[in-house]
């Protein structure tokens, strides 16, 4: 395979091709061909990456490396976490908080099969013995310009609270995240909506605005 490293032409960044999103997730995909629209040029493909541990960020930026080695070109890769506050403990110094947060992370990382397990009942369930309900939703877009490339990443964030299960259930946990200032649950909102104020709505405007702003141009442009 051909040597699919960015370069630089003039001022702009030329990438040997559209950049390919890789993902195991139908229903990611679907969000995110809505947002994005025709605003960037992107294939996807279908990976199951390993699911890793440790900071979100790290997480995000090691699996777009991984990503950009197997795709040896551009890619873009998506993290999300339903992260529940009042697991973090009660109110302390920013260390409790980062501890306590990665014990969140590396359950809902695992949160295919947790979901499976105990279904939209257990996660509410798991806060029964706190007054505190409220969450948020957190999704880490990483975009590698190259298999050798440094990741770059986009964060977006939606507070919110977990709720008892209202709404359709064809996505994750939509039918119990209630985003502060809404009566709706994510499942019950309609699509627009929920792109407009989600955590994956937010983290692709970052990306958007990356695009517009470093005006990459594409060797080959295969667009499916
Ligand atoms: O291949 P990747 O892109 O990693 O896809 P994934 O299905 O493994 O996705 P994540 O690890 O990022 O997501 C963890 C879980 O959260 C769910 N999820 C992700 N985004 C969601 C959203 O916007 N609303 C509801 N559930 C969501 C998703 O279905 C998974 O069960
Ligand atoms: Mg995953």
């Amino acid at each position: 395979m051909a040597a699919a490293a960015a370069r630089t032409v003039g001022s702009g960044v030329v990438l040997p091709r559209s950049v390919t999103f890789v993902t195991g997730n139908a229903k990611k995909l679907e969000e995110v061909r809505t947002i994005l629209g025709q605003s960037i040029p992107f294939q996807s493909l279908k990976l199951d990456l390993p699911e890793l541990q440790g900071e979100p960020e790290d997480i995000s930026k090691e699996k777009a490396r991984i990503a950009a080695k197997e795709v040896n070109g551009p890619v873009l890769v998506e993290d999300t976490c339903l992260c529940f506050n009042a697991l973090k403990g009660l109110p302390g110094t920013q260390q409790t908080y980062v501890h306590a947060s990665i014990s969140v992370y590396v359950l809902l990382f695992e949160f295919k099969w947790f979901l499976q397990k105990i279904g939209h009942e257990g996660l509410n369930n798991l806060l029964m013995a706190y007054e505190d309900k409220t969450a948020y939703a957190m999704c880490i877009f990483s975009l590698a310009l190259g298999p050798n490339a440094e990741p770059m990443t986009f964060v977006g964030k939606t507070q919110g609270r977990i709720v008892p299960a209202r709404g359709p259930n064809d996505f994750g946990w939509d039918p119990i995240f209630q985003p502060h200032g809404y009566d709706q649950t994510y499942a019950e909102m309609p699509n627009e909506e929920k792109h407009k104020i989600s955590h994956r709505g937010k983290a692709l405007e970052l990306v958007k605005l990356h695009f517009a702003e470093a005006r990459y141009t594409f060797q080959t442009d295969s667009t499916t």
